[in-house]
């Protein structure tokens, strides 16, 4: 494991596939394509599997459409289309929905999705009168577009699942970031769930952890964007706390979460998540000095300016190379997690 802390990359779940299982994928035309969100990543995945990323041209016409071209044929063949719907959110999205709608009409066998980070996942619910259900919305563009399957990492709610009438391969960043944290030697750890949305998602985490225990911030929204802590459930004091969440955005929940833990007593407190969206100030937020560190994947390309002296950021590429791999080779992807 090689992990940086203040800067980007990285650190492998798994190791890389041997080279009989290379000559194998070449010949069954399995092919990788990068949209223009994370091609870093990207590059990770496809250096899994022994692949180079597929030709594909893009650009922006005159007035601001999308053009995308496939250049290569890939008539017959298991395309897998890498594509996180991050900032710019609209942008990315059209333009993974341009590139199913191009490998459909180029008569690929099938047509993967890889969406690591799912843009407008928090919408996954009316919580008032006359919202829309936009990560239905989404699921249904994804689908109408051509996707003939998804893969997504740490899905905001696990009920958008179903919001896919076509299957959907769902996988998580923990085992990366328990990794990470096992090789700290971290002692007395409690897990933290920072809401009641996060609980089924850190209780796993604690399991995973040698049986940590576990404590749930009962969190509270009055507006958009603006988190509220009332409260910790369970037992902190002189322990190190280890918060898990799935996104990081303006960072409000953990840094609440994180002042509250320390008044309660926690000793030090750790801060881990997949998707780093990092929307300000979440940068001023997380480098108060609240956390011993913060620990994210990289579903979503971090920024210089982001980077900052408590930040770990580590790869998800080999959970997403070998989840492609298992899809392609029709073998158990439930298998690679499971403990959760
Ligand atoms: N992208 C978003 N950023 C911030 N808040 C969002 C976003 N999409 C939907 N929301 C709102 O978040 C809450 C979610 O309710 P919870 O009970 O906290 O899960 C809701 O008000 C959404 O409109
Ligand atoms: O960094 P922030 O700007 O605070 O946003 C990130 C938080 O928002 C989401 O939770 P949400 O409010 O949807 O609650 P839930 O997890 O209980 O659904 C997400 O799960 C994070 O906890
Ligand atoms: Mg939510
Ligand atoms: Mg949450």
């Amino acid at each position: 494991m090689n992990a940086l802390r203040g800067s980007a990359v990285i650190c492998s779940a798994t190791s890389p596939l041997p080279t009989s299982h290379r000559e194998v994928t070449e010949k069954s035309r399995l092919r990788i394509f990068s949209g223009s969100a994370n091609v870093a990543l990207a590059e990770e995945v496809a250096a899994y599997l022994g692949l180079p990323l597929g030709p594909m041209v893009r650009k922006r016409f005159a007035d601001g459409e999308l053009y995308v071209q496939i250049q290569e044929s890939i008539r017959g063949c298991d395309v897998y289309l890498i594509q996180p719907v991050c900032r710019p959110v609209n942008d990315h999205l059209m333009e993974l929905l341009i590139m199913v709608d191009a490998c459909r009409r180029a008569s690929a066998r099938q047509v993967t999705a890889v969406i690591p980070y799912y843009g407008y996942a928090r919408a996954d619910r009316k919580t008032a009168g006359r919202e829309s259900i936009t990560a239905k919305l989404v699921a249904n563009l994804v689908v109408k577009s051509g996707a003939d399957r998804v893969l997504a990492m740490d899905l905001h709610s696990a009920q958008i699942q179903g919001y896919f009438d076509i299957p959907l391969d769902h996988v998580f960043g923990a085992p990366v970031l328990i990794d990470y944290l096992e090789s700290k030697n971290l002692s007395d750890i409690v897990v933290v769930s920072p809401d009641v949305g996060g609980v089924a998602r850190a209780r796993a985490f604690a399991k995973r952890l040698n049986d940590a225990p576990l404590a749930i911030i009962d969190k509270r929204r009055q507006m958009h964007n603006v988190a509220e802590v009332l409260n910790v459930i369970g037992d902190v004091k002189g322990k190190t706390a280890v918060l898990v969440d799935d996104i990081i955005d303006t960072g409000g929940t953990l840094t609440e979460g994180a002042r509250m833990l320390r008044r309660e007593g926690a000793r030090q407190v750790y801060a881990c998540a997949t998707h780093a969206v990092f929307s300000p100030p979440a940068i001023e937020r997380l480098s108060s000095g609240l956390f011993e560190e913060v620990i994210v994947t990289n579903t979503i390309p971090m920024m210089d300016r982001h980077h900052f002296d408590q930040l770990t950021v580590l790869s998800v590429a080999n959970v997403l190379g070998e989840t492609i791999w298992r899809i392609h080779e029709d073998t158990s992807v439930s298998s690679m997690f499971i403990n959760d």
